[in-house]
């Protein structure tokens, strides 16, 4: 699985979204924080912007709902054009239909997990997910250190998918940087969303490749 970056327009000017999109042509996704001010303390954006924001970017955008009742909303970011929707394990009441129902409606199933949820409990269902997100900060907002502490899990998480032949992809959030990015890419994963490293940056193109290319030679993934 090659290295993928996916930046997070959470650190990027909402006021310009489609011009922020366009300043990473070589990423491979968009990462959209969708957040309701409930699930987490902060409030992003929804529908309408991602319908809009599928519409404007070349790039397919890689959405996580960091809110609540994921299970009533997920379908509609996938039908709204999302190429990727990931839900939090602990706001899904059924995570497995809602998984299944975000396949059908085209997109890629993410599932997530904060820093401190095992992984274990999950491993029977990583044939119904094409990604798996560890958080490697507490989510709600950008610019936080990366918690080495989650490094353990990515092992885990990675050990769990060669076990049993899951063709998922392994994505981490939350403090990925020039710093962080290559611990992470060790331990085994292949997704990186970055916010601030990338539109914090005064080159958020050559942000985006010097992550791949570090990523890349650490990475032990084909
Ligand atoms: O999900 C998120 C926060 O909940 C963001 O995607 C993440 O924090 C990215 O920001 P940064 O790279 O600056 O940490």
């Amino acid at each position: 699985m090659a290295i993928q970056i996916s930046p997070s327009i959470l650190s990027a000017d909402f006021a310009h979204l489609a011009d922020e999109a366009a300043a990473v042509p070589t990423a491979d996704w968009l990462h959209v924080d969708v957040m309701d001010g409930h699930f987490v303390p902060n409030l992003t954006l929804g529908l309408p912007v991602v319908e809009s924001l599928a519409r404007a970017a070349a790039t397919p955008l890689d959405c996580h709902l960091m809110i609540e009742d994921p299970d009533r909303w997920a379908p509609a970011y996938a039908e709204a054009g999302a190429g990727s929707v990931t839900i939090h394990a602990k706001a899904a009441s059924a995570p497995v239909r809602t998984l299944r129902e975000i396949r059908r409606q085209g997109a890629r199933a993410g599932l997530a997990l904060n820093p401190a949820e095992p992984v274990d409990p999950y491993a029977d269902l990583l044939g119904e997910m094409d990604m798996l997100l560890l958080m490697t900060v507490e989510p709600g907002f950008g610019g936080q250190k990366f918690l080495d502490l989650v490094l353990p899990k990515i092992r885990r998480a990675r050990e769990l998918m060669d076990e049993r032949g899951a063709a998922v992809w392994l994505q981490v959030d939350g403090g990925v940087s020039d710093e962080t990015i290559e611990r992470a890419a060790e331990a085994g994963a292949d997704v990186f969303v970055a916010g601030s490293a990338v539109y914090g940056a005064q080159d958020p193109a050559g942000a985006v490749d010097s992550l791949r290319a570090q990523a890349e030679r650490v990475s032990k993934l084909a």
